[in-house]
């Protein structure tokens, strides 16, 4: 068995020959796909369980790696989306945010709006 520093390279080399193998398939089109699918099996896991309490309290850890290994895909995908699609994600998320402050202003804020 290697050391950790071999194995944090080989792991790194697996990524970069992993990415190059599917920019092939990566097109807008493919990710956002890929991207309705993954969201699919996110919701799989709250499907039929109710209303479920912040914290996930009642969860056991496999079911909350489960849920943390959909969150990730989607996360995933959505960020290759943007970036083949060439656009700065995180940027237009930040813009987005001070969009919505402006929108809706917290003094003016009813019970509707923050539904
Ligand atoms: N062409 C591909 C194939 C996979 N992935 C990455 C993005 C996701 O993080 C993960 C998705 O892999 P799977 O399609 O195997 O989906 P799951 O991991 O959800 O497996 P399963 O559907 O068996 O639960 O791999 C990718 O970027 N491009």
């Amino acid at each position: 068995m290697g050391s950790s520093h071999e194995l944090a390279r080989n792991g790194h080399k697996d990524v970069s020959l992993q990415e190059l193998r599917w920019e092939q398939y990566h097109s807008p089109r493919n990710l956002l796909l890929a991207l309705v699918g993954e969201v699919g099996e996110l919701s799989e896991i709250f499907q039929w369980k109710g209303e479920v309490a912040r914290g996930l309290p009642d969860w056991t850890s496999d079911d909350k790696e489960h849920l943390e290994e959909e969150l990730s895909d989607v996360l995933l995908y959505l960020i290759q989306l943007a970036d083949v699609c060439g656009l700065d994600l995180g940027q237009a998320a930040l813009t987005k945010i001070v969009k919505n402050a402006r929108k809706y202003p917290v003094a003016e804020q009813t019970a509707a709006s923050t539904n």
